[in-house]
């Protein structure tokens, strides 16, 4: 799915009024139909419903809403901020409507503004993305008492002083809800971890904006969806055999964490690969033969470290299908040497996380030595080692679409809505995954997934999409089972199911 900017979902906006066509009154109508269904089977009709409206289109959805919610028999008051002199003609036409219904009660000074109580739903359309500016004086001051008040705070569309695709500057307020509903498609803000208290729970309700503009549109972001993630996975052939899905090598662990060698192995495995071979320090070959019975065991010559030669023969580097490594691995100058030596031999795209990542920071001429179109995985921690600090999230988001461009690789930067970005400059979030998976090992259980699906023949760019998205969804259905609290990576990888 795409996710548009401010001016393009007006252009968006205009072009489905015109289009379609649509009178502006009713496609407000229509998002306001759209936020009522979702609220109406979240709350039930004894709730006390607080909306607050701004002047603007926002505060227009925001009477449309009270006013089927009145008609839908829920207990409702209605709060107008009047910060200025103007009103949206779609927000006058909706205040003729409702004061046949209610009296607006109008907030022009800090004491205007109710008191606002536990049990209450506050709904928030004060200001949507037609913010231009911080908010300022009563509007604040209303910001303020709603963020500070016990009640359940459901926002229209954006919180009331986010921006949908900028940065929040220092010292600018947001609502804090606790649900956000947005029409059409998630804002870029939604996704970008800062913005979490300005964003809750959020969902997304299909108002019907036209399809063709939002296919002509350009844009570099991208939200997988569940139907997108589906048409990526490929059927198993019935006249199949083991060597149709690729054999794959795995290049992990060392002394102390050989652990995270077998969480990789198991997760590749689990992700179809035709034939799984594991190179691990020679003290980990009891335990990878012993945790992981189907992968062929490489013993190192090292007994604690890879360094890269090994005492049982193996196809050469650039025989298998594909290559995993990083996870568990630590920093010694001999594994160093030998990531140089595997960069330099793969030849095929390669899947780099954890201490390769860092490795490859100490010594940045590795990077000119990655097979195009390999995919990395850095934990943010990791990904600034690689590139620099940032300012904010956009800034993050700059650097990080920059870096893809520039070394032509796959950047998986890890996180709630991980965002992948790719060699074009594209970024693509992704919508699985849960609080439960931050908790050591999912990411070795990712970069399992992730050589799997390059050993099958996936291209790069799919195997990176697809197996985040397979990746979280394990974890959403580990989290189901045992909770979020309880869960553990080698939950993620036995949960992976490979349909959705
Ligand atoms: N697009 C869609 O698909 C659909 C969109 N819909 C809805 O429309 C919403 C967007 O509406 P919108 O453009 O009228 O913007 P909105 O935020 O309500 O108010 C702008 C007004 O506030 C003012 N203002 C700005 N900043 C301010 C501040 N800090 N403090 C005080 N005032 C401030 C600004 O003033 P100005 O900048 O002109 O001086 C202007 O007067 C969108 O979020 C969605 O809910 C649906 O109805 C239908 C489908
Ligand atoms: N809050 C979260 N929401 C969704 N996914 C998460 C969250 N926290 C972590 N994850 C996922 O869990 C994995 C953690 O990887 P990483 O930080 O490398 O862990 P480790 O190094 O311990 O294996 C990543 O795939 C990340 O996207
Ligand atoms: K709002």
């Amino acid at each position: 799915m795409k996710i548009l900017d401010v001016d393009q979902i007006r252009q968006l906006d205009q072009y489905t009024i015109l289009n379609e066509p649509i009178a502006p009154i009713q496609l407000m109508e229509r998002a306001s139909q759209a936020f009522t269904n979702w609220f109406t089977a979240r709350f039930d009709s004894k709730t006390a419903v607080k909306v607050f409206c701004g002047l603007g289109n926002n505060g227009g959805d925001g009477l449309a809403i009270a006013r089927l919610l009145i008609q839908a028999e829920y207990n409702v008051d209605v709060f107008v901020v009047r910060y200025a002199p103007r009103e949206s003609d779609d927000f006058a036409h909706n205040h003729r409507r409702l004061k046949l219904l209610t009296a607006p009660v109008y907030i022009e000074n800090p004491g205007d503004i109710p008191t606002l109580r536990h049990s209450d739903v506050v709904i928030d359309a004060i200001l949507g993305s037609g913010i231009s500016r911080p908010a300022e004086g009563i509007v604040r001051s209303v910001i303020e008492a709603i963020n500070r008040a016990p009640a359940t705070v459901v926002s229209v569309d954006i919180a009331s002083g986010l921006h949908a695709n900028s940065a929040t500057e220092p010292g600018e307020i947001t609502i804090c809800p606790d649900y956000t509903i947005t029409f059409e498609m998630p804002k870029l803000a939604m996704l970008l971890p800062g913005n979490a208290k300005s964003v809750g729970e959020w969902h997304v309700v299909d108002i019907g904006l036209h399809q063709r503009f939002i296919d002509q549109s350009p844009t570099p972001y991208y939200y997988t969806t569940r139907d997108e993630a589906r048409l990526l996975l490929r059927r198993r052939e019935r006249f199949s055999n083991k060597g149709t899905f690729g054999h794959a090598l795995l290049l992990v662990g060392s002394y102390g964490k050989v652990g995270a060698g077998v969480l990789a192995a198991r997760a590749c495995l689990r992700s179809g690969v035709g034939l799984l071979t594991v190179q691990v320090p020679r003290c980990g070959y009891g335990i990878l033969q012993t945790a992981v019975p189907e992968v062929i065991c490489r013993p190192d010559v090292h007994e604690r470290l890879l360094t890269g030669p090994s005492e049982v023969e193996g196809p050469a580097l650039a025989d298998y299908a594909a290559v995993g490594i990083g996870p568990g691995i630590g920093k010694a100058p001999e594994t160093a040497r030998f990531l140089r030596e595997v960069l330099t031999n793969c030849r095929k795209p390669a899947v780099v996380d954890a201490d390769a990542l860092n490795l490859l920071a100490a010594q940045r001429d590795l990077m000119g030595l990655l097979p195009e179109n390999s995919i990395l995985t850095p934990h943010p921690k990791e990904f600034e080692r690689l590139t620099q600090r940032w300012q904010n999230d956009y800034d993050k988001l700059e650097i990080l679409r920059d870096f893809a461009q520039r070394k032509q690789v796959i950047v998986v930067l890890k996180g709630a809505h991980t965002a992948i970005a790719l060699p074009n400059g594209d970024v693509h979030f992704n919508s699985t995954g849960n609080p439960g998976m931050s908790t050591g090992g999912t990411g070795d259980v990712l970069t399992g997934v992730l050589t799997a699906l390059l050993a099958q023949g996936y291209d790069p760019v799919e195997a990176a999409v697809l197996g985040v998205f397979a990746h979280g969804h394990a974890g959403d259905l580990a989290a189901e089972q045992r909770g979020e609290t309880g869960l553990i990576a080698s939950d993620v990888t036995d949960s992976l199911r490979w349909s959705w």
